[in-house]
């Protein structure tokens, strides 16, 4: 296996168990509200990645930074360095006209733009369809865990990873939505991909912070977006690091 050649972190720095963000300062926010004896292993690119324990369980937080090529490269060092199941915790625009500010979607799996993100090239010389998909029952630990922990505002629907976050409009929010799916964020079709090609284990939750079907491009106060971010992560902690 080759070695990490972005992050800073050596071996014994990342935990089999990896909660991975789009934000530094959501990784930031995470590790200081909700790991006991976190560290910094890793800033390298400003892309901050931190271990320390959550109900005696040693977790990682790592920054993967925004698009499919950047998370792509921390989720395959993440995965070199011992990381064996990943969950990103990101942000998404609403699709679904059932969705509110600040619900959270479960990925059921991943769409793409054809050959987007980096993962095609994963694909070899006569591409095939990447299977997009989250580990199933991980997928469902975490819906029900979750739809019990943040009082059921959580949906389970397949999303859109895009690479074009300011080419989204209204008109194409209301073609991806009618496809079936739920919310459009940036990373998981590659996330996904990966955890079946490296060998991990791998699960998406989004917070809803815009809104796309209302065509004004609704979007979350930053306040109440932080708090949220701490909210779903202590209850997605806490169903990764329980029983069952
Ligand atoms: C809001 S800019 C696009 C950025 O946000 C989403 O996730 P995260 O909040 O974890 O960064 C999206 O997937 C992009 O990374
Ligand atoms: N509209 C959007 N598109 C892609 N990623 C997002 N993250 C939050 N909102 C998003």
């Amino acid at each position: 296996m080759r070695k990490p050649v972005h992050l800073e972190a050596g071996p014994g720095d990342i935990a089999p168990l990896a909660v991975a963000v789009g934000d530094p300062g959501r990784a930031d926010r995470l590790a200081s509200s909700l790991l006991e004896d976190a560290r910094l292993v890793s800033s390298a690119r400003g892309l901050r990645v931190y271990t320390g324990s959550f109900n005696g369980s040693e977790v990682t937080i790592a920054t993967h930074g925004i698009g499919g090529p950047s998370a792509a490269i921390v989720f395959e060092e993440l995965r070199m360095l011992g990381a064996e199941v990943m969950v990103r915790l990101g942000t998404s625009g609403g699709l679904s006209k059932d969705l509110r500010l600040g619900d959270v979607v479960v990925a059921a799996g991943a769409g793409c733009y054809w050959g987007a993100g980096g993962s095609i090239q994963y694909a070899g010389e006569r591409p095939i369809c990447l299977p997009a998909s989250p580990d199933p029952l991980l997928t469902s630990r975490i819906y029900r865990g979750l739809y019990t922990r943040l009082g059921g505002r959580v949906v389970l629907a397949p999303v859109l990873s895009s690479d074009a976050f300011y080419a989204e409009t209204p008109e194409a929010a209301g073609r991806w939505s009618s496809l079936g799916m739920a919310a459009v964020e940036m990373e998981l079709h590659t996330l996904f991909s990966l955890s079946w090609i490296r060998g991990f284990r791998s699960a998406g939750v989004l917070i809803v912070s815009d809104l796309l079907h209302t065509g004004g491009f609704e979007r979350i106060d930053p306040g109440e977006l932080a708090g949220r971010e701490v909210e779903v992560g202590k209850a997605l902690l806490e169903v990764l690091t329980g029983e069952v």
